[in-house]
């Protein structure tokens, strides 16, 4: 019996992983830049063992049927494949994410996974052996590896896909990052199937493409220079970019509610009221605003009017990686 516990923080890019080049390596079309966040992680628990007939999920607590399970079966029979494992696994994984709904992101769940993996089976990966791992879990995963700041080189194989931690002067720590949890109900497009069916069918995809160079040099020029403006405009201009390419899809959707479309009004009016602040937004209607941590409590102020305090969760950058005990 082998087990092995790893605990990861969930990450929020300021310049998107927007399209595969590759489904089956989850090689990415461009490279991302991410922050670790430390409001919200995964513990995942994994224990091979001789005697189990296949692979079982428990999600806090509570057994996932096949289709929940479909990622980490995935993940686990390419665990099985590389490292000539024949035994099944029980996973258990704990979100430590508020109560709201929406909030689990699979980047923390497949970083912990794939840390639990290699501490189970003694694999000893190097940080980057164990981003590529995590990486063939889910791709904005590769970047949970490390705290703070981190790029995900996009690479053109297996071996060259993978993220790496971004030298920053610990400014990350002068940030934080206000969710604003908008909850529509409306069920949304998965940001796998998002960006296959964007990649495959918008005619705004390639703008979005030609854009990303820039806006990862101006992001990392930032980031060397403490320019919060300058992170934040970037941020912000990327995510609307990356977002008006599922208008062009076939058939168009977009992850927007009016709800969202308030809050990213109501950043707009707090920058003019002289509060700096920018909004990002990923496969959901919620809106992650980026705000250095001086103005926070004057953002929550803000927002209070709008909006209770269980849809205002505040987060500062996060760690890496833990390998547990
Ligand atoms: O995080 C970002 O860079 C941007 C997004 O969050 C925007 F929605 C995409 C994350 O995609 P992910 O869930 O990693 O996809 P997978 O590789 O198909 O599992």
């Amino acid at each position: 019996m082998y087990t092995g516990k790893a605990r990861a923080y969930t990450n929020i890019a300021l310049i998107k992983y927007w399209g595969k080049k590759d489904e089956h390596l989850i090689l990415p079309m461009n490279n991302s830049l991410s922050l670790t966040l430390d409001a919200f992680y995964t513990e995942t628990t994994i224990e091979f063992k001789e005697s189990f007939t296949e692979d079982s999920f428990f999600l806090d607590g509570i057994k996932q049927d096949q289709k929940q399970t479909a990622k980490i079966t995935a993940f686990l029979a390419l665990v099985r494949q590389q490292y000539q494992v024949s035994l099944f696994a029980k996973v258990d994984s704990r979100n430590f994410v508020p109560t709201a709904a929406g909030l689990a992101s699979s980047a923390s769940g497949l970083a912990a996974l794939a840390g639990a993996c290699s501490a189970a089976l003694n694999l000893e990966l190097t940080d980057k052996e164990l981003s590529r791992l995590a990486r063939r879990g889910s791709g904005s995963a590769c970047r949970s590896i490390f705290g703070g700041f981190a790029e995900w080189q996009k690479g053109n194989s297996d071996q060259t896909s993978f993220a790496e931690a971004i030298v920053s002067d610990n400014w990350e720590q002068d940030l934080a990052m206000l969710f604003v949890l908008v909850d529509d109900g409306v069920k949304d497009v998965s940001s796998r199937d998002g960006m296959k069916r964007t990649v495959e069918t918008s005619s705004f995809y390639a703008g979005w493409l030609s854009s990303i160079d820039a806006d990862l040099k101006t992001a990392k020029q930032a980031i060397a220079e403490k320019d919060f403006k300058a992170l934040g405009e970037v941020t912000e201009a990327n995510a609307l970019r990356m977002h008006g390419t599922t208008l062009a899809a076939n058939p168009p959707f977009t992850y927007w509610s009016p709800e969202s479309l308030t809050v990213m009004q109501l950043v707009r009016q707090a920058r003019q009221n002289g509060l700096p602040c920018y909004f990002t937004m990923d496969a959901g209607p919620n809106v992650k605003i980026l705000v250095e941590k001086k103005n926070l409590a004057a953002l929550k102020q803000f927002l209070a009017h709008h909006f209770s305090s269980e849809q205002l969760i505040s987060a500062n950058a996060g760690p890496g990686i833990t390998l547990l005990p």
